[in-house]
C-alpha cells in the first residue's frame, strides 16, 4: 500500500514502521546510556506523540516517571497557546530531568513554549526528543533538542500519530503529501 487518500489528498510512503522501529530503538539506547543512574521525566506532547512515546518507552530501561501534557493551538508567532491539560505528571518537576516526546518539530513554536513552561518550575534538565524534525520550516531554534529520528522535508507528512484532519494517526508507517505536478502549457 503505496499511496493513500485522506479526504482530499494523496500520500506516499516516507517511513516504513520497520524503519521508525530500528531508529527509535537507537534513540532509547542512547538515552539509556546518557540517563544512567538518573530518574528522567518522560512529557509526551498529545495528541500527535502517543504512538513514538509507546515505542521509545519500550526501549528505555533505565528508572524514569511518564506524563503528557496537552497544549491548545498557538494563532501566529507571537502568542503560543497554553498548556490546557497535564496528566500523570508529578506534582513538581523542580531538580528533575526533563525529557519532552514530540512527534514532530515544524515552526518549533509549540515546543518553544513548552519549554519556556517548564522552565518555570526550574528542572535541573531540559531535553526534547522527537521523531521527525523539518529544519526548513523552523521559526525559532530549539536548543534542547537532543534526540531527532529523522530530519524531513518541508512536506506535510500523516500517520504514525500525525493526523491531517484528524484522521491517519492509526496508520503504522509515515507518509508524505504527494504533490501535484500541473501539465504543462
Ligand atoms: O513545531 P510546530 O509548528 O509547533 O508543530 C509541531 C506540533 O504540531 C503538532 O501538534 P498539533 O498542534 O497539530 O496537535 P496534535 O498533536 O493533536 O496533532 C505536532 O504534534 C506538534 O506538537
Ligand atoms: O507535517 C505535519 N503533519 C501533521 N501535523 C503536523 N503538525 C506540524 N507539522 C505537521
Amino acid at each position: 500500500m503505496n499511496n493513500i487518500e485522506i479526504e482530499d489528498r494523496t500520500f506516499e510512503i516516507l517511513l516504513e514502521n520497520h524503519t521508525i522501529s530500528k531508529r527509535t530503538r537507537l534513540i532509547g539506547i542512547q538515552i539509556n546510556v546518557d540517563y544512567e543512574k538518573r530518574c528522567p521525566v518522560f512529557i509526551g506532547v498529545l495528541n500527535g506523540s502517543f504512538l513514538f512515546m509507546a515505542d521509545l518507552l519500550k526501549e528505555v530501561e533505565i528508572p524514569c516517571e511518564i506524563g503528557f501534557i496537552r497544549v491548545s493551538s498557538y494563532e501566529g508567532a507571537e502568542s503560543s497557546g497554553s498548556i490546557k491539560e497535564a496528566f500523570g505528571l508529578p506534582d513538581n518537576l523542580h531538580n528533575r530531568d526533563i525529557i519532552i516526546v514530540e512527534d514532530i518539530v515544524d515552526s518549533g513554536l509549540t515546543l518553544n513554549y513548552v519549554i519556556n513552561e517548564i522552565q518555570k518550575q526550574v528542572p535541573a534538565s531540559v531535553k526534547v526528543c522527537s521523531l521527525l524534525f523539518k529544519p526548513a520550516a523552523l521559526k525559532v531554534p530549539i536548543k534542547e533538542l537532543e534526540y531527532v529520528g529523522f530530519e524531513i522535508a518541508n512536506e506535510f507528512v500523516v500517520g504514525y500519530g500525525l493526523d491531517y484532519v484528524g484522521l491517519g494517526r492509526n496508520l503504522k508507517d509515515i507518509y508524505r503529501e504527494k504533490t501535484v505536478l500541473s501539465p504543462l502549457p
